[in-house]
């Protein structure tokens, strides 16, 4: 009997490329012997409604997309008492998650590794009611995935997104904040949080150290202090950007469960996407929450 899939994907993520490679997958998927159950998102949350909708009745879930509809995909089978495995076609602007699992930015040599590969174990961070399945940020920046619109990145790509962050550096501002884990406290005036499980943040490699492990129950957590002149904001982008440079201003830690307070409601960022103003939230990782498709040896190389 063959094997059923649904395979929801975002037409308009990234430059739209779906458009042109969509028969050359589904021809890869046929001949892997699935049976395809296709759905084209028209809105914010349709993802994750059809994957709750008709997840369940499925072998394999295979989400195309930026980072939010994957997010939108797990998020979806979060739900189920048993999860069905999870493949993902990366078509967006930055492809954080793709970059951190090693998978192939080339929509079709990603779509056969879905079919040759392995089910791995993935950690999922839950962020309140929602989930994320690589960062959870606030503070300076974090906004410009979600404020970009779609015809600036589809026409740029991911210098749309710097054109977008220097609309908002006048508007930077810090902000108090209590932070605890299972070991540790922390209260200072903060420019950037992430809470991540990745390789990858915005396109940058190594944010949050390397070689993360993405299945280990536990979080990198990065807090940009508020610097107390100009003179030392070079120190803190040489630090983010060149890893292993210290500065006193960035602060890391490890956690599986972080609580975060503030004096204000402050804008945080899941993925990618708007998550929501909260004065408190409380962040846990559920470790191997779910199963993604990945190679786990490599390829022939093609001619
Ligand atoms: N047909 C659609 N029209 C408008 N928005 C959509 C549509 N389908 C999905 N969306 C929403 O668009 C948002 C962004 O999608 P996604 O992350 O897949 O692509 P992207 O923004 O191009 O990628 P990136 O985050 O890498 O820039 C998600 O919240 C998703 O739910």
């Amino acid at each position: 009997m063959s094997r059923k899939m649904l395979f929801v994907f975002n037409p308009l993520s990234g430059r739209a490329q779906i458009r042109t490679k969509l028969m050359d997958i589904l021809d890869i998927f046929t001949k892997a012997g699935y049976q395809i159950e296709v759905y084209v998102t028209q809105r914010a949350m349709d993802a994750k409604r059809i994957v709750e909708e008709r997840g369940a009745e499925m072998d394999l879930i295979v989400g195309s997309g930026g980072d939010g509809t994957l997010n939108e995909v797990v998020s979806g089978v979060m739900g189920f008492s048993e999860k069905p495995c999870i493949g993902y076609i990366p078509a967006g602007t930055t492809n954080d998650f793709a970059a951190s699992h090693k998978i192939p930015r080339n929509m079709l040599r990603a779509a056969e590794r879905i079919v040759m590969g392995t089910a791995c174990p993935v950690d999922v961070g839950s962020f309140d009611e929602r989930y994320f399945v690589y960062v959870a940020a606030f503070g300076a920046f974090t906004d410009v995935p979600y404020k970009t619109s779609h015809e600036l990145k589809a026409v740029l790509g991911h210098p749309a997104y710097i054109l977008e962050a220097a609309k908002g550096l006048g508007a930077i501002k810090a902000h108090h904040v209590i932070m605890e884990t299972e070991t540790e406290r922390y209260e200072g005036d903060v420019l950037v949080g992430m809470v991540s499980n990745a390789n990858q943040i915005a396109g940058f490699k190594g944010l949050n150290g390397k070689n993360v492990r993405l299945d280990d129950g536990a979080f990198e957590i990065l807090l940009v202090e508020n610097p107390q002149n100009i003179f030392q904001i070079p120190e803190v982008v040489t630090n983010l950007l060149q890893n292993g440079h210290k500065s006193k201003l960035v602060r890391h830690f490890t956690a599986s469960h972080v609580k975060f307070q503030f004096e204000e409601p402050v804008e945080w960022v899941l993925d990618g996407e708007f998550g929501g103003k909260r004065t408190e939230v409380s962040i846990d990782n559920l470790c191997r929450a779910v199963q993604v498709m990945k190679m786990t040896h490599s390829l022939p190389k093609k001619s």
